[in-house]
């Protein structure tokens, strides 16, 4: 019998430079299991940039990235997709004028085994994928809560349902391990909830691993099991909220120095200036 890993994902040592500036400094997670991960940090601390990395965008310099103990540096994205990491990224990146169900059946596209051939002269192989695929992306509808809006126009659902549907289409591929950059951005609480206890249920059902990057510290300190802190593109720290809320490096880094709790911080500061990016 073989062993399973130990860890769904192993960044180890990465650093990436652009010019001269090194966006990501020697930084490494190791990633368990259905856990979810979040990585924060100020604007510009290489959150986006470490992603990118991990999920084979971006080349790094040094370090390497195993996922399931393979090492995944130089593979293609979109075999790196088919290995079973899926993403989602900072702005909704839809198909705004199809409909919601060709959204997800997109995402599929790269697992189809027809060819042309079988598509010319609809085979029944063809038939039977595509009869597969829609029923699959109805399934992942329901599962997203958008099964009663499979054929609206993306583009007209409203934003957080549009959130939503970009994860519906990251499913399309059966990943183990979900990248979600930033997924309540620009929500309204309401939004945030449903998209909180969605990320759950990713976890709790489909027993899919999560890395998601977020600013909104009530999210972050709600829904992780751990949080690594970049800043500068350095790791400053990783722990549990509870030690990340109490981290002076982390409040410093954020807010300038202070023994406030950060989440009171960053809502103080937010109802301040409206928004603390
Ligand atoms: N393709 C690129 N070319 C040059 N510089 C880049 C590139 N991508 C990112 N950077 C720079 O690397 C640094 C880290 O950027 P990154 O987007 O990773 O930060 P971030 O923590 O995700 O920020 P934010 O919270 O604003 O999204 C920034 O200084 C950014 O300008």
């Amino acid at each position: 019998m073989t062993k399973k890993p130990s860890y769904v994902l192993e960044a180890e040592n990465i650093t990436i430079n652009f010019g001269g500036l090194t966006a990501v400094n020697d930084v490494s997670l190791q990633v368990p299991f259905e856990s979810i991960i979040s990585i924060i940090g100020p604007n510009g601390a290489g959150k986006t940039t470490f992603f990118n990395c991990i999920s084979g965008f971006y080349a790094c310099d040094n370090g390497t990235v195993f996922f399931q103990e393979r090492p995944i540096n130089g593979i293609p994205t979109d075999e790196i997709a088919n290995l079973g990491i899926s993403r989602t990224y900072q702005n909704i990146r839809l198909f705004t004028n199809m409909s919601v169900i060709e959204n997800v059946l997109i995402g599929q596209q790269p697992r189809l085994r027809s060819t042309c051939i079988d598509t010319l002269f609809q085979t029944f192989r063809n038939r039977r994928e595509e009869k597969q695929s829609i029923q699959k992306a109805c399934n992942l509808l329901d599962f997203v809560g958008l099964g009663a809006y499979a054929d609206d126009v993306a583009n007209n659902l409203p934003y957080g349902a549009q959130r939503r549907l970009e994860i519906a289409r990251a499913l399309g591929n059966n990943p183990h391990l979900l990248l979600l950059d930033e997924p309540c951005a620009g929500m309204n609480p309401h939004e945030t909830s449903a998209m909180i206890e969605l990320i759950n249920t990713l976890r709790s059902q489909l027993k899919i691993t999560i890395v998601l990057i977020e600013h909104d510290m009530k999210v972050v300190m709600n829904i992780s099991d751990s949080i690594l802190v970049l800043d500068h593109g350095e790791k400053i720290a990783q722990g549990t909220p509870d030690e990340i809320q109490s981290n002076q490096k982390v409040i410093e880094a954020y807010l300038g120095s202070g023994t406030e709790n950060l989440v009171e911080k960053y809502s103080r500061r937010k109802a301040d200036k409206g928004n603390l990016d």
